[in-house]
């Protein structure tokens, strides 16, 4: 365990609610929005970013709802360097605001005709009006990995010295690895006094690696999403982040790990969009077995081919006969219906699975797998 992380304390801010829903075509209703709050709440995610005020009334009553819920979870809006993105911030009762600013040339050219001074000053005003509203304020440096150096870090010292609580280091279009997020990270760990937070897009399959070595540079924070939902490619996803931080560096960051793939199920099903199954940890195929030397071991012993205990992520292990299926798992799932097959029997039924598998391209079901064996052992039989 790397012992500089094990002493600090790092929180999970969850996005779901404001980027996961930013993933094209999804949309959730209020009661979905209110439930997967709920949840994330009830498994410890310590900060929950609800939404964008700014949207109008339908967001409002939204984040509204999950106010009155009375979660332990601190819950922040997110807004514009907008005064009236604030004033929506505060119609919705929330107590923190994340302010975010363009801070790369390409972002401040088109949201602020290239005038960084008059993004400033927009960021400057924006932060007292929601200071003076007592509203604590977050703010999140847009674009930050293709942002000039010194640049981003003088954003990051001025959004602290108006009084922002935290900063946002934002990868936002996912074209970083995990060693020059490591540096650029670092850096303003090394210049603010204030907490950094890690934005990590996937666009290059490397959020949830970036997002942790923006942990290992200092970063106190992670923006995540369930299922890694959000703009594009997706975000960090909270169960990747979680999980990896338990595995790797043996770290609990106080979120009940057993719900993960209920929570996946949830938030699928609000998005309508089906995860993946290979999706890192909740994914269908996460442990199921099908290749004979794989599942061959994992009867011996499930570790051989696993990384963790899927009770952990409140998964079980399975089997799957298909076409790479060797005879022990065969025979296992036949004896489990009180076949028992000779040798010659079972290479006969190994070759019809793997025939039957290529016709219909998936794995076979017990009952498929039951009608092969009726003609091998009449078979066997008449020849008797
Ligand atoms: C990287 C991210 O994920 S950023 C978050 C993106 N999320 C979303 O856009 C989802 C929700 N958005 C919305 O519902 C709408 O875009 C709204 C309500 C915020 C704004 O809607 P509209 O007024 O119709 O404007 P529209 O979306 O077309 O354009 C965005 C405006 O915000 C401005 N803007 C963008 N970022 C910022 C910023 N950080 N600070 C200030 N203004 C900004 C743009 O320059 C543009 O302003 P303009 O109208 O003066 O040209
Ligand atoms: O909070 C911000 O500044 C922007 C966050 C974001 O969604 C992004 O950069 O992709």
């Amino acid at each position: 365990m790397s012992n500089s992380i094990a002493a600090r304390l790092i929180q999970i801010n969850d996005t779901t609610l404001r980027d996961g829903e930013q993933a094209a075509g999804v949309a959730f209703t209020i009661e979905e929005k209110v439930a997967i709050a709920q949840f994330l709440d009830a498994i410890g995610v310590q900060e929950l970013e609800v939404g964008i005020p700014a949207m109008g009334q339908q967001e409002i009553e939204a984040i509204r709802a999950i106010g009155e819920l009375g979660l332990a979870a601190e819950l922040i809006g997110w807004n514009r360097a907008n005064i009236a993105d604030i004033k929506a911030s505060v119609a919705c009762g929330l107590k923190r605001v994340h302010v975010s600013v363009p801070v790369s040339d390409i972002q401040i050219a088109a949201k602020f005709h290239g005038q960084w001074r008059v993004m400033l000053g927009r960021l400057r005003d924006v932060i007292h009006v929601a200071l003076d509203h007592g509203l604590s304020v977050a703010v999140g440096g847009e674009d930050s990995s293709r942002a000039d150096s010194l640049f981003l870090l003088d954003v990051a010292y001025y959004a602290q010295s108006l009084g922002a609580f935290r900063f946002r280091f934002c990868d936002t279009v996912g074209i970083l690895d995990p060693l020059t997020t490591f540096h650029q990270v670092r850096q303003l760990v090394q210049t603010l006094s204030i907490p950094v937070e890690m934005h990590t897009h996937n666009d290059l399959g490397l959020a949830t690696a970036n997002a942790l070595a923006g942990i290992q540079a200092g970063a106190l924070s992670v923006n995540t999403t369930v299922n890694g939902l959000g703009e594009r490619a997706g975000n960090a996803a909270l169960e990747e982040v979680v999980m990896a931080v338990k595995q790797i560096y043996g770290m609990s960051l106080g979120i009940d790990t057993k719900r993960l793939l209920e929570l996946s199920r949830l938030v699928a099903k609000a998005a309508n969009y089906p995860v993946p199954p290979w999706k890192a940890i909740v994914g269908e195929n996460t442990f199921a077995h099908e290749s004979g030397i794989h599942a061959d071991a994992v009867l011996k012993n499930p570790m051989t081919y696993q990384p963790f205990d899927p009770a952990e992520v409140g998964w079980t292990h399975h089997f799957v006969v298909g076409k790479h299926s060797g005879r022990h798992l065969v025979q296992k799932v036949l004896q489990q219906n009180g076949i028992t097959l000779n040798a010659d029997e079972t290479q006969t039924i190994l070759q019809a699975i793997r025939d039957r598998s290529m016709q219909v391209k998936r794995g076979l079901t017990t009952d498929e797998l039951l009608s092969l064996v009726t003609p091998v052992k009449d078979t066997a039989h008449a020849t008797r």
